[in-house]
């Protein structure tokens, strides 16, 4: 990480610190004022959008349904699998709190990031001690990408949307395997609400 001046604020991310067990130790080492952010969504749409992910480099991957279960007669959740391990959130920010005190993480809603990305950003200003720059006049709603996007990207006068990788169509998975996954998924998101204090609504 570079030295950070005064006045300035150093940013670093990757999708897979949170889940990482030796991430929060490194961070702590490296610097135990560090703020944390991570964006969660719904656990069953976000193994669903990983599995879609998957698919579109590697096609003939088994089915999502096939990979969900160690035993489909019994309806065994296979949790080895990691599109499915990394939404049991409650378990990844028990680590973290070994390390970091919960108002140092800010836990910023996928959803909500979608459906009113300007007050998502509004408490992420905020979390950082940052007065609220990016505000609704910076969002527009782009009826083609079915996603907001921004007026004007940084330094240029052009609207911006997120790469084609961002937002795909996800397969049609079979509902009561959603609906075991959401069965599977519900104790573990309860925990998560508590100890955040922030209902998700992931019901
Ligand atoms: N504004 C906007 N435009 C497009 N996409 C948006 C936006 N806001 C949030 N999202 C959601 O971001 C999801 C992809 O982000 P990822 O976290 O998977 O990205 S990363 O690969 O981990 O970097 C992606 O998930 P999928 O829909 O499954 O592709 C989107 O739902």
């Amino acid at each position: 990480m570079p030295k950070t001046l005064e006045g300035q604020i150093t940013m670093e991310k990757t999708p897979s610190y949170f889940v990482t067990r030796e991430a929060p130790a490194r961070i702590y080492a490296m610097s135990r004022s560090t703020k944390l952010i991570v964006v969660v969504r719904d656990p069953v749409t976000r193994a669903i959008s990983d599995y879609t992910q998957t698919l579109s480099k590697k096609p003939d991957i088994p089915t999502f349904e096939s990979l969900t279960f160690k035993n489909r007669t019994t309806g065994l959740i296979d949790t080895s699998w990691s599109a499915i391990q990394i939404g049991i959130y409650a378990k990844h920010l028990d680590n973290w709190l070994q390390y970091f005190p919960m108002n140092q993480i800010l836990f910023v809603s996928g959803e909500r990031l979608i459906s009113d990305p300007a007050g998502e950003l509004g408490r992420v200003q905020d979390f950082l001690g940052l007065k609220r720059i990016i505000t609704d006049k910076h969002f527009y709603f782009n009826q083609t990408k079915g996603f907001p996007c921004l007026k004007k990207a940084e330094g240029s006068s052009k609207p911006h949307c997120l790469g084609k990788t961002k937002g795909r169509t996800h397969p049609n998975i079979d509902p009561e395997v959603v609906q075991r996954l959401r069965d599977f998924y519900r104790p573990f998101n309860m925990k998560f609400y508590q100890m955040t204090g922030h209902n998700f609504g992931w019901d």
